[in-house]
């Protein structure tokens, strides 16, 4: 099975570039749905984030406040920190459920979408891996359009991430979006043949069907040499 990691900072087009590949019938694990699943109330995530971060951050009905989570977080790292420190393993784990699962409905490619891949250190688990650039006032303008909100919050969560041109030198290959749709829609059809070329043998090893044949490989190979061995006795 080929992961294909797919990353790059807020705001920078990576639900852009996953719709694209859903079009293509390339599945995608988001990682912003997982943390939200492990944010849900009575769930092991927000049982811990209540404990550290108290009742204030939850609505009337016992949900997170999103809002107010991510204005505490977004403007404290040390705070920011502690929520990472407390979903990381409930996100991992998340995201390693809905990758088996696809493995099981044998994909032989799938992306991950993980805003802070590099971050969480999970790059090692994607190859290749996209980074979804934008120059960084345009970044601040998409971001500032979509989320409505402050120019003050809008640049407190760009600089809550590692610097695109950081996240860019680590890259397989990179998608520079900063033009128009159309322009995106052109570099995609390259990323596409890219992430489309034949698996390697590791990569076949690893999807269902290449564990598959080496499972009944390995059983006819028993087979043989147990008929062998009686022949023989
Ligand atoms: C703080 C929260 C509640 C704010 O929720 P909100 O609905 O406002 O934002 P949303 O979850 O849609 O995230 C939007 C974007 O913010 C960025 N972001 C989210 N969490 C973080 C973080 N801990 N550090 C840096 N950037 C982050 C990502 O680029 C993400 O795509 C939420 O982001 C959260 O629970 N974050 C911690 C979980 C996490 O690390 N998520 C990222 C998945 S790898
Ligand atoms: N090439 C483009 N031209 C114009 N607008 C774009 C382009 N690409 C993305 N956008 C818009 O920019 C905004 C951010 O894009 P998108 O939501 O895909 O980013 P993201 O990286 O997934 O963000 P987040 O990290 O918050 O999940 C959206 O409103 C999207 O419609």
């Amino acid at each position: 099975m080929r992961i294909v990691g797919l990353t790059g900072g807020i705001a920078s087009g990576k639900s852009t570039v996953s719709n694209l590949f859903k079009v293509h019938g390339i599945p995608v694990v988001d990682a912003d749905l997982v943390a939200r699943d492990v944010l849900k109330k009575g769930s092991g995530g927000w049982r811990k984030v209540v404990a550290a971060f108290g009742n204030e951050i939850l609505l009337d009905n016992g949900e997170v406040d999103r809002a107010k989570l991510g204005q505490i977080v977004f403007s404290d790292p040390g705070k920011r920190q502690l929520l990472n420190r407390l979903l990381a393993p409930f996100i991992s784990s998340g995201i390693f459920w809905e990758v088996f699962k696809l493995w099981m409905k044998g994909f032989k490619v799938i992306v991950l979408d993980v805003p802070l891949l590099f971050e969480a250190k999970m790059d090692g688990w994607t190859k290749p891996i996209i980074v979804v650039w934008v120059d960084p006032e345009t970044q601040l303008q998409r971001l500032l359009a979509r989320d409505r909100a402050s120019e003050e919050d809008a640049r407190n969560r760009i600089n809550a991430q590692m610097s695109l041109d950081l996240k860019r030198s680590k890259a397989d290959i990179v998608i520079d979006n900063t033009g128009s749709l159309e322009d995106l829609n052109e570099q995609f059809q390259n990323v596409l043949f890219q992430v489309k070329r034949p698996l390697t043998w590791t990569e076949f090893g690893l999807s269902r069907q290449g564990a598959f044949s080496v499972l009944l490989s390995v059983t006819i190979g028993v087979l043989i040499c147990r008929k062998f061995y009686n022949n023989g006795l």
